[in-house]
């Protein structure tokens, strides 16, 4: 389970339905063209919080139908809605999934405790492995390395998605915890994450940049910094733009440029004014 996930992204049409189609195509990108190790199904980038259960599995769905056993899966199951989390896992093991994540709950300020057998309830229900979705800037929950232990003391959740910029913290867990599974989770910092050691990583920008990704994450693995600073460097120039310009909406328009049918994000998010769409364009030309 080691190695790059792109957090897959998901085609909808205008209308806000799934485009099929569209979806298969992101996922051929994805193996052919960036060459990713694996997908991460059903994230904040997979649009995945504004969309219903049913929605849900027919993503699931299709990507293990398009995928096979060509990459590794990770099904994002985590819904402050439990019994829908438990629904999801248990669909997401049956079709062969290779692990299991979900996001810490949020909304409610649901203590340790509530957190803790939110993921034992989860995990125990099913025989699979669960990755903690950790993203405290969008979820406002923070996990302290002491509560990270106690989540780890069942050995079925073997590691944690890290989407935060807290490399102390980082730091920490990797000497604390060598056997859990650590993933970069902010692609921006993934040279930083990569020489304090991660196993991986997970980032929405893969769907168009995980080649930049992987040499990055490899030349620091070999010690070659200098190198791999200079593409990050030219990945962040990248990224800054794409932040700028509206995240996941511009990553669908490149994905279009490149003859990938990526569709539309789903409402509440908006579409690109006409001006977005060329800069959109002006940015795949000049990156990929
Ligand atoms: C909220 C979100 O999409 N987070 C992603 C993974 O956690 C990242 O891949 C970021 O999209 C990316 O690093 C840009 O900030
Ligand atoms: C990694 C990320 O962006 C996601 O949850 O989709």
């Amino acid at each position: 389970m080691k190695g790059l996930f792109t957090a897959l992204m998901v085609s909808y049409d205008k209308d806000g339905e799934i485009n099929e189609k569209g979806l298969r195509e992101i996922i051929r990108y994805n193996l052919d063209v960036t060459k990713v190790d694996g997908l991460y199904v059903n994230g904040s980038t997979g649009e995945n919080f504004m969309i219903s259960t049913e929605e849900k599995k027919e993503i699931f769905r299709i990507v293990k139908d398009e995928v096979k056993d060509r990459v590794k899966l990770i099904a994002q199951v985590g819904s402050i809605n439990l019994k829908e989390s438990l629904e999801l896992a248990k669909y997401a093991t049956d079709l062969g999934y290779d692990a299991l994540s979900a996001v810490t709950p949020f909304y409610y300020k649901f203590d340790f405790e509530e957190i803790k057998n939110y993921y034992n309830t989860i995990i125990n229900s099913v025989d699979n492995k669960m990755i903690i979705y950790s993203i405290p800037f969008l979820t406002g929950v923070n996990i302290s390395i002491d509560q990270f232990a106690e989540l780890f003391e069942n050995e079925k959740i073997i590691g944690v998605k890290f989407t935060a910029g807290d490399f102390y913290l980082l730091e920490r867990m990797r000497k604390t915890f060598p056997d859990k599974l650590l993933y970069a989770g902010f692609d921006e910092m993934l040279l930083s994450a990569a020489v304090l050691g991660v196993d991986g990583a997970i980032g929405s920008t893969f769907n168009v940049n995980g080649q930049r990704a992987r040499e990055i994450y490899e030349l620091a693995n070999k010690g070659e910094i200098t190198k791999a600073r200079e593409i990050q460097h030219e990945t962040n120039d990248f990224i800054t733009e794409l932040l700028n310009n509206g995240l996941y909406q511009t990553l669908k328009e490149i994905l279009k440029e490149k003859g990938v049918d990526a569709g539309y994000c789903r409402q509440p998010m908006k579409e690109l004014t006409e001006e977005k769409v060329e800069v959109a364009k002006t940015m795949a030309a000049k990156y990929f």
